[in-house]
């Protein structure tokens, strides 16, 4: 279980709240407006922000204090966070083990990761030199490597198109059965699919998670006004 208790957090003039718990394995959407605070809310989880009040428990431990990368946590970013420099099999075992020459250990389950993904040949390029979607399969090979049960998408594959998209979804949770998704999306059909409950965050409030069907067919006045 993945609890925010009574998170506040105020940066430059912008607050966000949020009181919510998500079971562990659920898949959760995160919508809302633009500057709503869907992001700052991820950067909280993944402790990359730290709250002003409150505590983000998982499984009963208390891990506000920790950082990221004591977090039971990963994410993917929109642009997969490659290092352009470093070739294909060197970004993936950074998932393991966070240097420039991975041990040959680190390398082999690198090579494991690459070949569930269907890059196998593509190890020894550059990022530069894949497509967008080859992208967002070796940002999703590092990401099994770090093993963590929550996992954030911030519109990781938003630069592909519809069905790509889809098929990168299907491959995540097929590769990582039971992890617990949150995912910011601004495509409802996206959410419908991908999600069975959304989090609305609007003018710097986190609501609590809805069923995905009640939400888009009964939706409140504010996410009405945003859906329009
Ligand atoms: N690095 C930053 N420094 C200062 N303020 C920031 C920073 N990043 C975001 N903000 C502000 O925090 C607020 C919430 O932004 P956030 O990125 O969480 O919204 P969002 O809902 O993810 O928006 P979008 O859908 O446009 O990505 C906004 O008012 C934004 O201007």
């Amino acid at each position: 279980m993945l609890t925010l208790e009574d998170v506040t957090f105020t940066r430059d003039g912008f607050s966000l709240t949020a009181d919510l718990s998500l079971a562990p394995g659920s898949r959760t959407a995160i919508i809302g407006p633009s500057g709503g605070g869907k992001s700052t809310l991820l950067s909280l989880i993944a402790g990359f922000e730290m709250p002003d009040a409150g505590r983000i428990l998982h499984d009963g431990t208390d891990i506000t204090p920790l950082p990221p990368s004591d977090r039971p946590v990963a994410m993917l970013f929109q642009d997969g966070n490659l290092f352009p420099h470093l070739d294909v099999l060197t970004n993936v075992a950074l998932g393991i083990e966070p240097v420039a020459r991975p041990s040959s250990a680190a390398q082999k389950r690198a090579r494991e990761a690459l070949e569930r993904v269907g890059l196998t040949e593509h190890t020894a390029k550059k990022p530069g030199a894949l497509s967008g979607g080859q992208q967002s399969r070796a940002a999703l090979a590092r990401l099994l490597l770090t093993a963590r049960p929550v996992v954030l998408l911030d519109e990781p594959f938003a630069a592909l198109g519809p069905s790509l998209r889809r098929q990168m979804f299907d491959l995540l949770v097929e590769l990582l059965p039971g992890a617990t998704i949150l995912m910011v999306t601004h495509d409802p059909d996206e959410a419908r699919r991908s999600a069975g409950q959304v989090i609305f965050v609007d003018g710097g409030r986190a609501e609590a998670p809805v069923d995905v069907n009640r939400f888009f067919d009964a939706p409140s006045a504010a996410v009405s006004a945003y859906l329009a």
